[in-house]
């Protein structure tokens, strides 16, 4: 699998920031969408454009545009939202196709509950976001159901990744290429990364 791990410092110095013990939710809320948008600029670098003529303030003049467009974001609930508007800022056409999928806290596997896909999915490049990449098994869950209606290009985008949820969806699905901000140490006795966010849902939504 190909894995993105994207340095450009406004990245970095936007995860330090979501690290911090006693981060407020506003801020922590912010800085998911800030780093999810920079995440989607870095995961779009790759899109066809082709040039076309349109009527300038001088005449004709030749410009390039995104070919095809087709794209579906696809956030994970509930804490793959918190990435959603950054995201959209880049994509403000995109269709959504929202998948439910929490994990299990004893057997840390996912639970799928809730699923709402875009249409022509075998013609979408999706666009998979959730801020943790843990055991995989979510991210991988997600997959599934995007592979099962015939979507061919699956790009995932998390805040952070652990080496253990890497593994795991490198080897489920090696032609899903990866986009992450950090790549952490390694999973808890818990499966929380370390040294990570904490809980992004809990954080995102104010809840514990
Ligand atoms: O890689 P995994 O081991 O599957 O863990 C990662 C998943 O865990 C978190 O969701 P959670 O289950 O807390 O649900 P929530 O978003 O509703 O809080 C996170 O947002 C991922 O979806
Ligand atoms: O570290 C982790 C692991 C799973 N889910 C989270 O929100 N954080
Ligand atoms: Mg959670």
């Amino acid at each position: 699998m190909n894995v993105v791990t994207v340095n450009h410092p406004l990245v970095k110095h936007k995860i330090g920031l979501m690290r911090r013990g006693d981060i407020s939710t506003k801020n922590f809320r912010e800085l998911a969408a800030e780093v999810g948008s920079l995440l989607t600029y870095e995961a779009t670098s790759d899109l066809a454009t082709e040039t076309v003529t349109i009527e300038g303030w001088n005449g004709p003049v030749e410009v390039e545009q995104i070919q095809g467009k087709k794209i579906t974001v696809v956030p994970i609930l509930r804490a793959g939202l918190g990435m959603m508007d950054g995201v959209l800022e880049h994509l403000p056409g995109a269709r959504i196709s929202v998948v439910g999928v929490y994990r299990d806290e004893e057997t840390l596997k996912p639970v799928h509950y809730f699923q709402k896909l875009a249409s022509d999915l075998q013609e979408r490049i999706a666009i998979v976001v959730d801020p943790m990449l843990a055991t995989g098994g979510s991210m991988i869950a997600a997959i599934d159901l995007l592979k099962a209606k015939g979507c061919k290009d699956i790009r995932a985008l998390v805040l952070v990744a652990a080496p253990e949820g890497i593994k795991a969806l490198g080897e489920a699905y090696p032609d899903v290429t990866l986009y992450t901000a950090a790549v952490d140490s390694h999973l808890n006795e818990n499966g929380y990364i370390i040294p990570g966010l904490g809980d992004a849902g809990d954080k995102i939504f104010g809840t514990k």
